[in-house]
């Protein structure tokens, strides 16, 4: 369920005259998405979405994300930008929360991702990392080593709970990234986030990259591992795909082509994308009760990446 804050029809209709985008015509409730409240809204002038942002994202970083958001469409990347209203603003209040009216993109997210989809959304990144390239705003990584060391801490014994020898696998594995994370690759802003669920394809091609709510100032090619770890394996990280390994690789070196530092990296990128989402897998799953509302995301699904990563991470890149 992702409608959190309901919004009354005649609200609805309110809100929307602060626009140039037509009269209300339908408004429905997005059920996928957990962060926000999303509704599909119909106008007499076209398509939107309308986000109501929850208390997970922090209402002083909006105006980060929405500027982003911006930007990138501003270069002509398929990404959706904030719609303006008549005053030129585009964060606004409604029911209580924080809102924006967002343009609608067209495609649907694929659940299995073959090689070509891999090599489109390796490009999209490489273009990406091209245009924040001018970006006048930074964020810091809330989610950077120094918070998966936290969010451990905070998982305590529960970390048993999930595997009994997580808890020494975590604890040795944060030990060696600590003592091996790069500190001087290429940084910009970095989605952080590019899992096959945030991107639209139409016709094998992407039409829409969605959900930058966790965009921060970063390394390129970090980004580049958490791609990696979402789009070359199997959804319970059982298997790993070689072919969209090359795929992702090459599509994105196409444009953007690896320095030998970040090649370096890698392997040690990619073991930090994997402990990223295992560590707030495993927080989330201890702290959503089993009968709430939200799916809760397996955390093994990204020890197994880790698993691999520890074993054959060095030789993804040739
Ligand atoms: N601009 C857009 N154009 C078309 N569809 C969109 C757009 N933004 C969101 N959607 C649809 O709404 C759904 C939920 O959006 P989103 O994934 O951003 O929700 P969320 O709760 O913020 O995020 P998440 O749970 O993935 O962290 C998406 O799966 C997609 O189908
Ligand atoms: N994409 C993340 C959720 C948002 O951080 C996951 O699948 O765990």
């Amino acid at each position: 369920m992702a409608v959190y804050t309901h919004v009354p029809a005649d609200e609805l209709a309110r809100f929307l005259k602060q626009y140039d985008e037509g009269e209300l015509v339908s408004a429905k409730g997005i059920a996928e998405g957990v962060e926000n409240s999303n509704y599909l809204i119909d106008t007499t002038r076209g398509r939107y979405i309308l986000t109501l942002y929850e208390k997970r994202v922090a209402e002083k970083d909006l105006p980060f994300f929405l500027s982003l958001t911006e930007h990138a469409a501003g270069k002509g990347l398929p990404v959706p930008g904030p719609i303006h209203d008549r005053l030129g603003r585009v964060l606004q209040r409604l029911a209580g929360r924080p809102a924006c009216l967002i343009e609608f993109l067209a495609g649907v997210s694929l659940d299995e991702p073959n090689p070509d989809a891999c090599a489109e959304i390796g490009r999209f990144l490489a273009r990406f990392h091209e245009a924040v390239a001018d970006f006048p705003l930074d964020r810091r990584n809330g989610l950077s080593l120094a918070a998966w060391r936290k969010l451990a801490a905070q998982c305590g014994d529960g970390l048993a709970q999930i595997a009994p020898d997580l808890p020494a696998l975590v604890d040795a594995q944060l030990g060696a990234l600590e003592r091996e994370w790069p500190h001087s690759l290429p940084s910009g802003v970095i989605h952080a986030d590019l899992f096959p669920d945030n991107a639209l394809f139409r016709n094998g091609r992407i039409s829409g990259v969605i959900d930058f709510y966790f965009a921060c100032t970063d390394s390129f090619a970090y980004d580049l591992a958490v791609t990696h770890s979402s789009w070359c394996f199997s959804a319970d990280g059982k298997e790993h795909h070689a072919d969209r390994t090359q795929a992702l690789i090459e599509g994105y070196q196409s444009l953007r082509p690896l320095s030998e530092a970040e090649k370096q990296a890698f392997p040690v990128l990619c073991r930090g994308a994997a402990m990223r989402f295992l560590m707030t897998r495993c927080y989330d799953w201890l702290n959503t009760p089993a009968d709430a509302m939200v799916n809760r995301k397996d955390p093994l699904a990204f020890r197994r990446r880790l698993d691999f990563y520890i074993q054959s991470g060095k030789g993804l890149i040739g």
